[in-house]
C-alpha cells in the first residue's frame, strides 16, 4: 500500500488561491489518483480504470487539494498512517478506508479508521440545511452562507452526535476519532477479512427469529437513541446500520437531530416508517407505526420490569407486549398516523383539546396521535416528553457546551396575554405550506386577513387559559406519576 503522506508531500499546493482550485483538483488530481487506492474494497461496485479512479477524485469533488491537506496533517500527526481504497462514495460523502500505527518499532497498535470525508458540492447541502437550522447547537452556524464553513458544520455535528452516542454506551456506533474540517475519521468496523462489517441491508438474515431480533432491536435503539441519547437519527434505515460482530451498530448520524428540533418527531415518524418498510418484505410480524412511535417517546413503559438503558430487556418487553399490525385497519390507521399534524407541546394545543386535557380526557401527544384509542395507549406514559422546559441536555458534556438551553422557549416565554405563543406552536408543517401562498396576495386582501386574524386572536384570548395555569396542571399530572 501506498502511504498518504509520500503523495501529499509533492503536492505543493499552498499558495493557491481558492479560485484555481478547480483547475488544480483537476491537474493535480489526475496525476496523483492512479496512487491512491479506490477500488480495493468496494466489492466489486467500483470500475476498476485508472482513468475512473481519476474522475472519482476530481468529479466527486472529495479529494480535492484543501482536503488533501488537511489529510497530510492528519498524516504528519500521526492519526492516519496508511490512506487505502474508497469504501462507499454516496450522495453527501465518500467514505475511504485507512490504517493508524503500524504496530512496528514500538509504535502504537495498528488499527483501522473509516474516514468519511463530506463532498464540497454546494448542492447537497442546500437541502440540508433543514436538519442544522432549528438545531440550538448549531444555532450560530445557521449564518454561515460560506458552503465550505456549512460543509465543517456538517462534519462536526456527525463527530458531535457519533460521540454522544457512543459516549452513553446503550447504542452501539463507531467510536468517533478525530474531525478535521471535512473530514470525519471513525473506527472502521470490520467484517473480519478486510471488507466492512454488511450493511443490514446486506446482512444474510439465518431465519425469521434473526429477522425479528434485527428488527426489534433497530426499534430499542431508535428508544435509546431518543430517551438517553436525546437524538433523533432522520435518517435511519437499511442502509445506515452496520451489523458488526452479530450487533447491530448505527451509522450516518450527521443530520440527526435533538428531540427539541421542531421537525424532530416528523423525522421520527420518517425513521419509523422506513424501518417498518425494509422489515415487512421478510413477512414477520411488524408493529404499527403509531405504536412504535409512543414506544419511542414515551418515558416509561407499562409493565416494564427491565432496564431502560437495555436493549435486550427492551427487545424483550417489546415481543411480548406490543400489538403487532394484523387487520387492513391497522394499516388505515397508519395512513392517518402518517398524514397527522404532530403537537409537541401544550403550547401546541387547541382550546378544545386543552379543555379535555384538563378534565383528563387525554394525556396529551400520546392520546392525540392515538385517537384515544385505549386499547393501543394502554402501554405508555408519554406526556413528559413534551414538557420541553424540564429538557436537561448533556451539559456536563465538554463536547457540548453549546447545548445548554436546548429548546428553553417554556422558560424563556413571558406570561404576558400578549405573547405570541399561538404562532410558535408545533404546526409547523402545514403553516410552512400555507405562508407560500400568502406570498402572492393582493395588498388588502392581505391586509382583510390580518385584520380578521387579529380580530380572532382577541376573541380566543378572552378564554385563554393563562400559561402559569398550564404550567401547573402539567406538574400536576407529572406528579401524579
Ligand atoms: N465506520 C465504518 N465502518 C465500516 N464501514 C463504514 C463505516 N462508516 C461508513 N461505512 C460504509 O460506508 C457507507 C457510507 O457511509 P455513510 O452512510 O456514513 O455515508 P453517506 O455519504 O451518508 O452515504 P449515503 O449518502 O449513501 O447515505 C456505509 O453504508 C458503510 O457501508
Ligand atoms: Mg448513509
Amino acid at each position: 500500500m501506498v502511504g498518504l503522506s509520500s503523495k501529499l508531500e509533492s503536492l505543493d499546493l499552498e499558495d493557491q488561491n481558492d479560485t484555481h482550485i478547480d483547475h488544480i483538483n483537476t491537474q493535480v488530481l489526475d496525476k496523483h489518483a492512479q496512487n491512491i487506492k479506490t477500488d480495493e474494497l468496494s466489492g466489486g461496485k467500483t470500475k476498476k480504470t485508472t482513468k475512473d479512479k481519476a474522475n472519482r477524485a476530481t468529479v466527486e469533488n472529495v479529494l480535492d487539494p484543501r482536503t488533501m491537506r488537511f489529510l497530510q496533517a492528519l498524516t504528519s500527526r500521526g492519526v492516519i498512517s496508511e490512506f487505502n481504497g474508497c469504501l462507499s462514495t454516496g450522495k453527501e460523502a465518500n467514505v475511504y478506508h485507512a490504517y493508524s500505527g503500524t504496530g512496528s518499532n514500538g509504535d502504537k497498535e495498528r488499527s483501522e479508521l473509516a474516514i468519511k470525508i463530506f463532498k464540497t458540492s454546494i448542492l447537497v447541502f442546500k437541502d440540508r440545511e433543514r436538519y442544522v437550522d432549528g438545531e440550538f447547537r448549531f444555532r450560530n452556524s445557521r449564518s454561515q452562507h460560506n458552503p465550505r464553513k456549512m460543509i465543517k458544520v456538517w462534519a462536526e455535528k456527525e463527530f458531535r452526535n457519533l460521540k454522544r452516542i457512543h459516549q452513553s454506551n446503550v447504542v452501539p456506533a463507531p467510536k468517533p476519532v478525530e474531525v478535521k474540517s471535512n473530514v470525519l475519521i471513525m473506527e472502521f468496523l470490520n467484517r473480519g477479512d478486510g471488507f466492512a462489517s454488511p450493511r443490514l441491508k446486506d446482512y444474510p438474515f439465518k431465519d425469521a427469529a434473526d429477522v425479528a431480533y434485527y428488527y426489534h432491536t433497530m426499534i430499542s435503539y431508535m428508544r435509546l437513541l431518543y430517551q438517553n441519547c436525546r437524538l433523533v437519527h432522520a435518517d435511519l434505515s437499511e442502509y445506515n446500520a452496520l451489523v458488526h460482530q452479530k450487533r447491530l451498530y448505527i451509522i450516518d448520524v450527521s443530520q440527526s437531530v435533538q428531540p427539541e428540533h421542531p421537525m424532530s418527531l416528523d423525522f421520527l415518524r420518517m425513521d419509523i416508517k422506513n424501518v417498518n418498510g425494509f422489515f415487512e418484505r421478510f413477512s414477520i410480524d411488524i408493529f404499527s407505526e403509531r405504536i412504535i412511535f409512543q414506544f419511542v417517546i414515551s418515558e416509561m413503559l407499562e409493565k416494564f420490569m427491565g432496564d431502560y438503558n437495555s436493549s435486550e430487556d427492551l427487545v424483550e418487553y417489546m415481543a411480548k407486549n406490543l400489538p403487532i399490525k394484523t387487520t387492513p385497519e391497522d394499516e388505515a390507521e397508519d395512513e392517518v398516523f402518517r398524514s397527522l399534524h404532530l403537537v409537541r407541546n401544550l403550547g401546541g394545543l387547541e382550546e378544545r383539546d386543552f379543555d379535555r386535557f384538563t378534565m383528563g380526557k387525554f394525556d396529551l401527544l400520546k392520546s392525540l396521535i392515538a385517537n384515544d384509542n385505549k386499547k393501543n395507549a394502554k402501554n405508555f406514559t408519554a406526556s413528559e416528553q413534551f414538557d420541553l422546559s424540564s429538557s436537561s441536555e448533556d451539559e456536563n458534556e465538554d463536547d457540548f457546551e453549546e447545548d445548554e438551553n436546548d429548546g428553553d422557549s417554556d422558560n424563556g416565554e413571558s406570561d404576558s396575554e400578549e405573547d405570541t405563543e399561538d404562532e410558535s406552536d408545533g404546526d409547523y408543517v402545514e403553516k410552512s405550506k400555507e405562508l407560500k401562498h400568502k406570498k402572492h396576495e393582493d395588498k388588502d386582501v392581505k391586509k382583510q386577513r390580518k385584520d380578521d386574524a387579529k380580530d380572532a386572536k382577541r376573541e380566543k384570548r378572552k378564554t385563554k387559559v393563562k400559561k402559569h395555569i398550564k404550567k401547573r396542571l402539567v406538574k400536576k399530572t407529572k406528579s401524579k406519576k
